[in-house]
């Protein structure tokens, strides 16, 4: 059962700051189950970070449902040139987002779960949780053959992955998070998850692809209602509370004050992609001019997200040396990204007016440099 009311009452009860110390009486008792009304992934990781921050979890867990539109998950330590196609999915309004926690490249659409579990670092254990979703899984489709794996992902059939698993660990509260596949769009997972880019170095983390299964296709009364309410009642017996879930709105700055703030910065340029760890391109690419075919090569150093040390090698007779060091000088310090190479070059450019070729050639070479961004 849902109720979007009572949570507020629990939730003020279980603030740090709100409350004093000693003396108040918990309404939550021995913890909460919560469900987000938003699927915009940026204000439903906020929800976490916030919670991590403000919640005193000691002795009353909680557990949070979300799910997204459309949207692709990298870890902290990860670049997402490295694991996803950027082009597509910007030309398709695919939502890039960076998490708080460790590990690998995820998808997201209404037909994943996220399943997070929120205790203080003392009771932060991952098998544990996923023993209970797996035991909410037996509950609705006994016949189902689900594992918990060494590296908590959850596999069906001995072999196809239905859910993957990260966490953070603060000073005294800890998060383990994972995602539940029902009816993903299995089409987009895999054509999003591709990195058409070449010659990355880096020492960022990388995913490991594995065969993915919706529970949905195996059985077709698994739909996401279904196995939210299944975790739910595991969750509620554990703990022995109350299996009713809350349903909670990421932007009420009432229930979560300073959220909007904690949402905002998420979905920063800064955060998404200035964090990747430091890393190279070493690439080439041909162009057509007039019949005839250049091979251009590149080497940029980007730290970042930033255009650290940027070379690029073409014919002197295509283009001559001084003007591929003008444009490199430019790209230096600029970001590693499309927008910011057409308004950078389009300003290097008046410097040469009236130059028809070199505009042109320019142009090639300029749309070529934002495809490897
Ligand atoms: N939604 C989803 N669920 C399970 N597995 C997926 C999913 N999307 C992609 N994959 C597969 O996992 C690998 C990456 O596996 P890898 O083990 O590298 O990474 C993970 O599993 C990370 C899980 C993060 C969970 C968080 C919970 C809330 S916010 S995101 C990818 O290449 C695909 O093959």
């Amino acid at each position: 059962m849902l109720i979007p009311f009572s949570v507020k009452n629990c939730f003020q009860l279980l603030c740090n700051h709100k409350v004093p110390a000693a003396g108040f009486k918990n309404t939550a008792k021995n913890g909460l189950i919560l469900q987000s009304i938003s699927n915009d992934i940026y204000q439903n990781l906020a929800v976490e970070d916030w919670i991590h921050d403000h919640i005193n979890l000691d002795g009353k867990p909680i557990l949070f449902f979300w799910r997204n539109s459309p949207s692709v998950v990298i870890g902290r330590h990860q670049n997402p040139w490295q694991e996803c196609n950027l082009n597509q999915m910007r030309e398709e309004g695919i939502k890039l987002a960076r998490r708080k926690s460790g590990g690998g490249t995820v998808y997201h659409d209404m037909g994943n779960i996220n399943l997070t579990f929120f205790t203080t670092k003392n009771k932060y254990d991952r098998m544990k949780n996923l023993k209970l979703i797996v035991q909410a899984l037996n509950s609705v489709q006994p016949q189902l053959d689900v594992q918990a794996t060494k590296r908590f992902d959850l596999i069906l059939d001995g072999q196809y992955k239905i859910s993957g698993t990260a966490s953070k660990i603060g000073r005294t509260a800890a998060y383990h998070h994972c995602t539940l596949l029902c009816s993903t769009d299995g089409a987009s997972l895999t054509s999003f998850l591709k990195s058409p880019y070449q010659g990355i170095k880096s020492n960022a983390t990388a995913s490991i692809p594995a065969v993915v299964k919706n529970l949905l296709e195996k059985d077709p009364t698994l739909t996401c209602e279904v196995l939210m309410n299944a975790v739910a009642e595991s969750y509620a017996t554990y703990h022995q509370i109350d299996s009713h879930i809350n349903l909670i709105n990421p932007t009420d700055e009432t229930l979560f004050p300073g959220i909007k703030s904690k949402a905002k910065e998420l979905q920063t340029w800064e955060w998404i992609y200035g964090k990747t760890p430091k890393f190279s391109v070493n690439t080439s690419f041909n162009v057509l001019y007039e019949q005839s075919c250049v091979e251009i090569k590149v080497f940029i150093d980007i730290k970042n997200g930033r255009i650290e040390m940027c070379n690029i090698e073409a014919p002197d007779h295509w283009l001559p040396l001084e003007v591929c060091d003008i444009l490199c000088s430019g790209f230096i310090g600029s970001k590693f990204c499309p927008i910011e190479t057409t308004l950078m070059t389009n300003m290097l450019l008046k410097t040469y007016p009236e130059d028809y070729e070199l505009h042109s050639k320019w142009n090639i070479l300029c749309e070529k440099m934002k495809g490897i961004m």
